[in-house]
């Protein structure tokens, strides 16, 4: 058992006979009745560590003191700020431990009720503070990792153990009241323990049987998967294949040990809470698919779709760079997938080459969004996070916050890495690379042997000015990657995809949104990338956005007055493996100067004083503010 985790679990008893007279309800009071009946399980108190976001199943609120606490949720962290998930109103579906089975609780996703926001984020300072959103029956609590847990907080760890009557090992947005696969507020699709798509007895194949035992027949499908041989490793852990005993599926197990009490350890809880909660709202042809995550007392395992063609940067290191064709084919894939993340304003940020997975049909999967982030309607993002080598310049910068475009520009760098199989600015070490990218008008070489198309298609997207680089949607109708025959289906059902709820007839498109459904149809000019510039008039959210973020604002309603340096995280992945370190050959991706703490590399920097030199060289730009 983690030692953080039973100190938590001792405060959180603790602080429960404080709030003996807990406003709360009666749910609470039968809940800390039967925390005391059953003081010897060994339940932990997850939530209160992760965030996790738990919702009684049986509990009876009234709504008088729903609204009472949703207030106090928003109050206390209502909008959990910079960094957070907090606009989508998502939550942390971080499983409860699988131990907890004797738990008798229902655990479901935040932002059923009152949106209150996100349970917990990455924060752009890299600090661990956990910041907590509970939904109780549609009641936000705020906690936080350091354990000064509030009465609001407090109750519900306690009560909820003995209110309801299911027990899950499933991801916690998974309802096992609806056979449909939604939430019962209709708003959020649940997540079944991993069943391969497609399997005949899959979720969405076998409406799941409505009787008490469900949840242990639940728990019997979760045991048939069996951990197969590792697959590979990443920071966080390691990936093992999974094989279905009873089917023969077989599926992706992220596997991350969650045992020591350290900041890595909280650290990387977030990531992959993070990672959980962007993909479990995710579906797509061109994304991995989530498939459920599990608790147990060590181990967090995610299950995902499985890819068995491995990532693009090992078919390089394997095959050599690509000819055009296939460039073009995996282009158009990413930008689907891109299209469509953008769409939910979602940005993955660490798109390169390890981060896209190819399945034997040459179907392209991205993959790996522990990087990935909401971006709320009021803020850029100020977080310093990425691969040197495939960094915009806005992030290497960090000045002014920074938004959608950094894919794009990622998008041309993986380009011209399926090209070359080096990443660009290879022949830099890494905080040249960076100078490089952050502060000279260089563009990287394009080679000479790609097609005019080709090479336009990647100026576009390597424009430093993030506001002229198209969107993915528009990019989709670029001559390099569009099929001249299915133009116009493309183009509708990219739209479709990037907008789903738009045009699946459950509402109205917005302004916006047909506008910049209308600019998937702009014509690119073949010749010269530089006249295939956007006209103004006819700019997306995220263009209008840049705009917005390139007018100087008022300090005082600067983000950075309120997030200053000391808030900027500088979380940035190493080069694949194969790219070696600085002084480990002559090829040098990485550059032990800015890769320092990996995998235990959360390291806290300010990019300004890390590479002060860039900074003094950079034009001064006001604090802007960026809205999507
Ligand atoms: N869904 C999957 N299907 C097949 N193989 C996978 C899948 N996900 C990951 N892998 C393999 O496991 C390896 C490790 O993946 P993981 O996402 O943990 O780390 P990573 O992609 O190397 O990035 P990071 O270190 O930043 O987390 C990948 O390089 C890939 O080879």
């Amino acid at each position: 058992m983690p030692a953080w985790w039973r100190k938590r679990s001792s405060r959180s008893k603790d602080s429960v006979s404080e709030n003996g007279n807990s406003p709360r309800n009666s749910a609470i009071e039968n809940g800390k009745k039967t925390w005391k009946e059953n003081k010897d399980n060994k339940a932990k108190s997850f939530d209160e560590v992760s965030g996790i976001v738990l919702r009684p199943k049986q509990s009876k609120i009234s709504p008088r003191n729903s609204r009472d606490y949703a207030a106090i949720g928003r109050e206390e962290g209502g909008s959990s700020g910079f960094g957070s998930a907090s606009s989508l109103g998502t939550g942390h579906p971080l499983p409860r431990p699988r131990e907890s089975s004797t738990d008798h609780v229902q655990i479901h996703g935040i932002g059923v009720g009152y949106g209150s926001g996100s349970v917990s984020s990455v924060d752009s300072s890299g600090s661990t503070d956990d910041h907590a959103h509970v939904v109780f029956d549609q009641v936000a609590f705020r906690g936080n990792g350091d354990n000064r847990l509030s009465p609001q907080m407090r109750s519900p760890g306690r009560g909820l153990r003995g209110i309801s009557t299911t027990t899950s090992t499933l991801h916690p947005r998974f309802s096992l009241d609806s056979p449909t696969g939604k939430m019962e507020d209709g708003k959020s699709e649940f997540h079944r323990l991993p069943l391969p798509p497609g399997s005949p007895t899959s979720p969405s194949a076998l409406p799941m049987p409505r009787s008490p035992g469900r949840a242990e027949s639940l728990c019997i499908i979760s045991s048939k998967w069996r951990k197969g041989r590792l697959l590979g490793r990443g920071t966080f852990g390691h990936v093992y294949l999974g094989f279905n005993c009873e089917n023969g599926q077989m599926c992706a197990i992220k596997e991350v040990r969650v045992v020591s009490d350290d900041q890595s350890s909280k650290e990387c809880l977030k990531q992959l809470n993070q990672e959980i909660t962007l993909l479990s709202q995710l579906s797509h042809v061109n994304i991995v698919q989530y498939y459920g995550s599990d608790l147990s007392e060590e181990t967090l395992s995610v299950y995902l779709e499985y890819v068995s063609g491995g990532s693009i940067h090992k078919l390089l290191q394997e095959y050599g760079p690509f000819g055009e064709p296939v460039i073009q084919n995996y282009t158009r894939q990413i930008l689907s997938g891109l299209a469509y993340l953008h769409g939910r304003n979602t940005v993955h940020r660490d798109i390169k080459g390890a981060k896209i997975l190819v399945d034997p049909n040459g179907e392209i999967k991205l993959a790996d969004f522990g990087m990935a982030k909401h971006i709320t309607s009021c803020y850029s993002m100020l977080s310093f996070k990425g691969s040197p080598y495939w960094m915009a310049p806005e992030v290497v910068m960090n000045t002014n916050g920074y938004s959608l475009a950094v894919d794009i520009w990622s998008l041309g760098c993986t380009i011209l890495e399926m090209a070359t199989s080096k990443p660009p600015w290879s022949q830099y070490e890494g905080v040249a690379a960076i100078f490089k990218i952050g502060n000279s008008k260089d563009m990287p070489e394009i080679p000479d042997h790609l097609s005019n198309d080709a090479k336009s298609f990647i100026r576009l997207c390597l424009q430093r000015e993030p506001s002229a680089r198209p969107t993915a949607s528009q990019l989709l109708g670029h001559p390099f990657v569009r099929n001249q025959t299915t133009i116009k289906a493309t183009s509708a059902n990219i739209t479709r995809e990037a907008f789903p709820r738009a045009f699946d007839g459950s509402r109205t498109p917005t302004a916006l949104e047909m506008q910049s459904s209308r600019l998937n149809n702009f014509s690119f000019d073949r010749d010269d990338a530089s006249r295939l510039s956007v006209p103004r008039t006819l700019l997306s959210p995220r263009e209008s956005a840049s705009t917005i973020a390139s007018l100087p604002v008022s300090p005082s309603s600067s983000p950075l007055r309120h997030y200053g340096p000391a808030h900027k995280s500088c979380f940035i992945s190493p080069p694949p493996s194969s790219y070696p370190f600085v002084g480990q050959s002559s090829s040098n991706y990485g550059d032990h100067l800015i890769f320092p703490l990996r995998p235990t590399m959360r390291n806290t920097l300010d990019p300004g004083l890390e590479i002060p030199q860039f900074k003094s060289q950079v034009p001064v730009r006001s604090p802007a503010r960026t809205i999507l």
